[in-house]
């Protein structure tokens, strides 16, 4: 079994306008590769949900702080493409740095409020690259549908603010992050990870899962964040760049747990910087509210 690589916008849109002469409903899942059961979580969903699945594969240079961190970013193509066949993904799309970004390239997408504070204090110019690159891919596949993770759960408000105000007509799907048995949240990066240094990094969503059941009952939010913050160092974290409380549909930051809640997290294991959230006094589903209604 085998996945379509498609190299080219012109080949991209032939596809996709011979999917639209037939009807069916496309969606795209965005990624940088390396792929792991988080991102495959991504295509499963999307799967179901859509007749096509195009999975991108772009390392975009616009979204990285440092020429270290790009370089080092795993590659793993022929790996990612062979996962994919074998979940029944339709295409993998993965143009190279020129059809992205042809000579005299000069535009940039740039969303505002959603990406200041958090990550995008500490990668000036990230969410720039981020949203350049996804309004493109957006445009370029013309999907009905784009997955995304909550595990980027800033990157993922970027996203539906880009596409709410840019009127791009995509439903943007968010997955919950998928994490390995210990609890670390999979990412792409975890893989740099010394033995030593991955036998720490759990310890980051244990904290996180913890004073979240706290704060949830009402623990004070300066206090507790406080000692979440020294609790990740202990553990062996080098730093902590911002551990907050923010507001569940609108990043809005909060001084207390009174309506449903995130806690964010940005924190280095040696020279690897890892990202965790975990909802706070989570949205009651339909069948909770339902229930208290009656
Ligand atoms: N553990 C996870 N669970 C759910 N979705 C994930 C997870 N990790 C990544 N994703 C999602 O996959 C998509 C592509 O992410 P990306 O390719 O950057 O992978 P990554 O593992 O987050 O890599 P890194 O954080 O090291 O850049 C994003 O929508 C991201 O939120
Ligand atoms: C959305 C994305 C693929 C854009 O390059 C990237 O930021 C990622 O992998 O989360
Ligand atoms: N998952 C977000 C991609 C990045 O770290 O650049």
């Amino acid at each position: 079994m085998t996945v379509p690589i498609v190299r080219t916008v012109a080949e991209l849109r032939a596809t996709v306008a011979a999917w639209r002469r037939e009807r069916l409903r496309i969606a795209v899942v965005p990624t940088m590769g390396a792929l792991h059961e988080g991102h495959l979580s991504l295509v499963r969903a999307a799967l179901e949900k859509a007749d096509r699945v195009i999975v991108t594969l772009f390392v975009n240079p616009k979204q990285f702080n440092s020429a270290a961190d790009l370089a080092a970013y795993p590659r793993t193509e022929k790996e990612d493409a062979a996962k994919l066949a074998l979940i029944g993904a339709h295409m993998l799309y993965a143009p190279d740095g020129a059809e992205m970004y042809a000579a005299g390239f000069s535009t940039t997408v740039s969303v505002i409020d959603v990406s200041e504070g958090l990550c995008g204090a500490y990668r000036p110019g990230h969410f720039d690259g981020v949203a350049t690159i996804v309004a493109k891919l957006f445009l370029q596949t013309g999907a009905d549908l784009a997955f995304f993770g909550e595990k980027d759960f800033q990157q993922l408000h970027v996203v539906r603010r880009l596409a709410r105000d840019l009127d791009i007509p995509i439903g943007i799907v968010a997955c919950p992050t998928v994490r390995e048995e210990d609890g670390l949240a999979m990412s792409s990066r975890n893989v740099r990870l010394s033995p030593l240094e991955r036998k720490a990094a759990p310890r980051l969503s244990a904290i996180l899962f913890d004073v979240s059941e706290r704060l949830s009952q009402g623990a004070p939010v300066g206090d507790t964040l406080l000692a979440a913050r020294q609790a990740i160092l202990d553990a062996g974290y080098a730093s902590v760049e911002y551990l907050e409380l923010r507001a569940n549909d609108d990043l809005s930051p909060l001084q207390s747990a009174d309506r449903p809640a995130r806690l964010l997290v940005a924190a280095w294991l040696g020279d690897i910087r890892l990202i965790d959230n975990v909802c706070v006094r989570p949205e009651p589903d339909a069948e909770t509210v339902a229930s208290v209604a009656a």
